[in-house]
């Protein structure tokens, strides 16, 4: 055979020859209609960081992961509503009120009433150990239900505060909610909802950024820094500090989180080790290390009542209510 002509028919053997794709994914019009998604989705992603990075160039709105970070004026409600419609989505509340804390729980439920997922099918929980539990808490005609449901009081604040845990994980696990709902949240009591809190927050995982915080450096967070706990992380480890009073996204994603940091906050306490911030340490290193959030809230929603808002937070959405700590903790 002449020199050229073994040329040419070893050129189209070789174009013929399977690539590694056509192996994986035989028949052309699959292939063409995979690489089109794959294409698509790659231009979607691009867009949407694209907008995001543009919409609020003041703040950092995408964390390293490309997960949202949302503050006012990164988010179209009208579009969430679409791709999260409030007729199909449950969405469970949780929040306790024992001993002292008792207090905020009339003044939260009105404000949450008023402000948090408006249109969604909301259930509150209210957890405490009181028996007497008559009070107004939400107008009669609202659609939205208030279950009480009773928790063990324990000595002394920082014990009430970190058991939430265990008692999420009995509430999520076990039979007292009628069904799993699509989101669970929980959050601190002493909170006001002042403006609108709606679908911007569904997210798988789903965390805030501490508003005393977020302007620092790593190196300057209060994560917990003892080697020996299981909380700790080093001087280079971690890219935001979160906040413990509000957090949830998917039952099972949250279910796992709560295991995950309630067994290493209590092999803490088998060998006499208490993390700086509690429960909020250990949410912080599995956010950090483990599970990074999908999605981060600004501290719009959760900013201090007595602290000025800097430009970049235009609105609180949230506000924690200034307590007097010490009294508040003397009776619990
Ligand atoms: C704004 C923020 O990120 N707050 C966190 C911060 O302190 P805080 O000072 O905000 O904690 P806190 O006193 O509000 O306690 C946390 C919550 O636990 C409940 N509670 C607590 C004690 C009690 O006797 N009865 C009772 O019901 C109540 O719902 C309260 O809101 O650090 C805590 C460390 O443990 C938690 O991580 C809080 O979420
Ligand atoms: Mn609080």
């Amino acid at each position: 055979m002449p020199k050229y002509l073994t040329l040419i028919s070893q050129m189209m053997q070789s174009s013929l020859s399977r690539s590694r794709w056509d192996y994986w994914f035989p028949g052309s019009k699959l292939r063409s209609r995979l690489s089109m998604t794959y294409w698509m989705l790659l231009s979607c992603l691009f867009l949407f960081v694209v907008k995001m990075l543009r919409s609020r160039p003041d703040v950092m709105t995408v964390t390293p992961w490309l997960a949202p970070i949302v503050w006012d004026g990164t988010f179209d409600r009208a579009l969430l509503r679409i791709l999260h419609p409030p007729a199909n989505i449950s969405i469970v509340l949780a929040v306790f009120g024992v001993g002292t804390y008792w207090l905020f729980v009339q003044p939260f439920l009105e404000s949450a009433e008023m402000y948090f997922m408006p249109g969604y099918d909301i259930m509150f929980v209210v957890l405490t150990e009181r028996k007497d539990r008559s009070m107004p808490l939400i107008p009669s005609h609202s659609a939205r239900k208030v279950l009480f449901l009773h928790t063990e009081k324990f000595n002394g604040w920082r014990e009430n505060a970190i058991r939430r845990m265990p008692r999420l994980l009995r509430l999520l696990e076990g039979n007292e909610l009628e069904h799993k709902p699509d989101y669970f949240f929980t959050i601190d009591v002493d909170m006001l909802f002042k403006a609108e809190v709606g679908p911007e927050i569904l997210s798988d995982l789903v965390t805030f950024l501490h508003p005393g915080y977020y302007k620092m450096s790593p190196d300057n967070f209060p994560y917990e820094r003892h080697s020996a706990s299981r909380a700790s992380l080093t001087y280079t480890q971690g890219t935001f500090y979160y906040g413990g009073a509000f957090y949830g996204g998917h039952p099972d994603t949250v279910i796992k989180m709560l295991h995950h940091c309630w067994a290493a906050l209590q092999d803490d306490v088998t060998h006499g080790l208490v993390a700086i911030w509690n429960e909020e340490s250990h949410l912080n290193r599995y956010l950090a290390l483990q599970h990074p959030p999908s999605l981060v809230l600004s501290p719009e929603y959760c900013w201090a009542s007595d602290w000025a808002l800097p430009p970049e937070v235009r609105l609180a959405r949230v506000l924690s209510v200034a307590k007097n700590n010490a009294a508040l903790h003397a009776e619990t």
